[in-house]
């Protein structure tokens, strides 16, 4: 029997990752730039045991059924062609997300499943490779492997695209993000499959793919001068790009509900009343508002003065995806 558990956080991008070049290998079509973030993590163990006859999935207790156990067996064949003999895997995953959130957890899940194979196997993967290995399981995973502010290079094949930190003299220290959980019943396109419709579809995405270079550059630059109105400003336009593909997709679709325009405006008066703070927005209806650490009380406190105390919920960075005893 070999088991290992891992624990990895949550990681809400700047510079969006969206769309593939390479589907099989989930090779982006550019480079994508997140903060880890402290407040959301997965700990996941994994037990590979020669008794075992078929890969089986824990999700918060919950016993998973064939397609979800399909997604995890797919990454665990990743693993099984490192292994002298192939073993059949139980996977236990805990999401410490608030469940209502709706938040997506396959980032934090997928690193922290890569992460607890490497120590279950003894792989000695380095942080590199278990970042690659993650990539495999889902994009935005490879760079939850890392604390702070990460960029995942997008390389030209399955060797050359990982993430890797970026040294920022803890920028990120300063900073805090705040969610607005907003669940709307709406059945949400996933993620993968909304940016597959759009690569394939949306007459808006070669513009997308040309500006988000531009983007990381100057989002890079604002992290070496630490301006923080320089990361909102390319943190909030590029979201808007991202989200924009969408609507030139065929059939067209969008991720925002009534309530998140609601939330965005809320944001936007909050900047116009002198509190600084710049929102994201990711493959769900939630608004994610990037704001300075020292100003998140202030913050917090004008958001549930227009949502309910439980939608708000902060978060400061968070560190590296590392293994646990359990
Ligand atoms: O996180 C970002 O950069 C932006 C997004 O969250 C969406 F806004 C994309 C996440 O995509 P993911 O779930 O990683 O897709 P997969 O590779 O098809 O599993």
């Amino acid at each position: 029997m070999h088991k290992g558990t891992a624990r990895a956080y949550t990681n809400i991008a700047l510079i969006k990752y969206w769309g593939k070049k390479d589907d099989a290998l989930i090779l982006p079509m550019n480079n994508s730039l997140s903060l880890t973030l402290d407040a959301f993590f997965t700990d996941t163990t994994v037990t590979f045991d020669e008794q075992y006859t078929k890969d089986v999935f824990y999700l918060d207790t919950v016993l998973q059924d064939e397609k979800a156990t399909a997604k995890v067996s797919r990454f665990l064949d990743l693993v099984r062609e490192k292994m002298d003999r192939p073993l059949f895997a139980t996977v236990e995953s805990i999401n410490h997300v608030p469940t209502a959130a709706g938040l997506a957890s396959s980032a934090s899940g997928l690193a922290a499943l890569a992460l607890a194979c490497n120590e279950a196997l003894r792989l000695n993967l380095s942080k590199t490779e278990v970042s690659r290995l993650a990539r495999r399981g889902s994009g935005s995973a490879c760079r939850s492997i890392f604390g702070g502010f990460v960029e995942w290079e997008q390389g030209t094949d399955d060797l050359s695209s990982f993430a890797r930190p970026i040294e920022a003299d803890r920028f990120e220290d300063e900073l805090a993000m705040v969610f607005i959980l907003l669940n709307d019943k709406q059945k949400d396109v996933s993620s993968r499959d909304g940016m597959k419709r759009t690569v394939d579809t949306s007459a808006f995405y070669p513009a997308w793919v040309n500006t988000a270079g531009e983007d990381l550059t100057l989002i890079k630059q604002a992290i070496a001068e630490k301006s923080f109105t320089k990361l909102g400003e390319v943190t909030e336009a590029n979201a808007l790009k991202m989200h924009a593909t969408t609507l030139a997709a065929t059939p067209p679709f969008t991720y925002w509900s009534p309530e998140s325009l609601r939330a965005m405006e809320v944001v936007k008066s909050l900047r116009k009343d002198g509190l600084e703070c710049y929102f994201t927005m990711d493959a769900g209806p939630n608004v994610k508002v990037l704001c300075k650490k020292q100003d998140r009380q202030q913050i917090i406190a004008r958001l549930t003065q227009e949502f309910s105390a439980e939608q708000i919920i902060c978060a400061l960075t968070g560190p590296d995806a590392h293994s646990i005893e359990t």
